[in-house]
C-alpha cells in the first residue's frame, strides 16, 4: 500500500485481544506450557539455525552450528525457560494490561540496555514461535487460533519496542558497524 512507503518504519498499532481471543490464547497456551521445556528449546534452536546472526549475543554458543550441540548449552536452555516463563506471565495476566506492559517493558529495557539486542530479532522470534505452535497444534491451529496468537505476538513486539524507544534506542545499520 502507498501509505506504508515511508522512510521510517511506522510504529505498529496495538490491537487489543477480544475476550474470545483471550480465551483461545489461554486455552491453547495451557497445552503448550505443559511441555514448556521442550517447546522452548525447539523454538530457540529453530530461531538460531534459521537466523544464525541471532547467536551473536550469546557467548556460549555464538560459534556453534550443530543444533544437537546447541541443545546442550545451558545458556540456550536457560533462555528458553526465561522466554517461556515470560510468555506464561503475559498469558496469565491478559486481563491485567498494566501487568502485561510492565513485564514486557522490563524485558525490552533489559534487552536494549544490557544485552544490546537489535529489536528486529523480537519480530523474527515471534514468527518462529507462531510457526512452532502451528506445527505442534496441527489441525487445531485453526485460522481463528492463528489470528489470536498473531495478535498476541504483535502486542509483545509493540510493548518491547516501546521500551526500546523509551530508552532512546537508535538503530545502527549493519553497514555502519
Ligand atoms: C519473547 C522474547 C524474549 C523474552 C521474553 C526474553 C526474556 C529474557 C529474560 C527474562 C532474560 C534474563 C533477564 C535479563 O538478563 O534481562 C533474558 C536474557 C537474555 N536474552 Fe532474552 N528474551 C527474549 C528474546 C530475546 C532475543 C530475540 C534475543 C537475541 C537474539 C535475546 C537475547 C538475550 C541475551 C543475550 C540474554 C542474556 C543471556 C545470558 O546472560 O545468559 N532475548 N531474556
Amino acid at each position: 500500500m502507498m501509505d506504508d512507503k515511508r522512510d521510517e518504519e511506522p510504529r505498529e498499532r496495538l490491537e487489543p485481544l477480544s475476550d474470545a481471543e483471550l480465551a483461545i490464547v489461554q486455552d491453547t497456551w495451557g497445552r503448550v506450557y505443559e511441555n514448556c521445556e521442550d517447546v522452548g528449546v525447539t523454538i530457540l534452536i529453530r530461531f538460531f539455525v534459521n537466523f544464525p546472526s541471532a547467536k551473536q549475543y550469546f557467548s556460549q554458543f555464538q560459534d556453534m552450528d550443530d543444533p544437537e550441540e546447541m541443545e546442550k548449552s545451558s545458556q540456550l536452555r536457560q533462555h528458553a525457560r526465561r522466554v517461556m516463563n515470560a510468555i506464561n506471565t503475559v498469558v496469565e495476566n491478559l486481563n491485567d494490561p498494566d501487568k502485561v506492559s510492565s513485564v514486557l517493558n522490563i524485558v525490552g529495557k533489559a534487552h536494549a540496555l544490557k544485552h544490546k539486542v537489535e529489536p528486529v530479532y523480537f519480530k523474527i522470534l515471534s514468527g518462529v514461535i507462531l510457526e512452532v505452535l502451528a506445527e505442534d497444534f496441527g489441525e487445531c491451529f485453526t485460522a481463528e487460533v492463528a489470528r489470536a496468537w498473531t495478535k498476541l505476538m504483535g502486542a509483545l513486539y509493540w510493548h518491547v519496542t516501546g521500551a526500546y524507544a523509551e530508552v532512546g534506542w537508535v538503530k545502527v545499520s549493519s553497514s555502519a558497524v
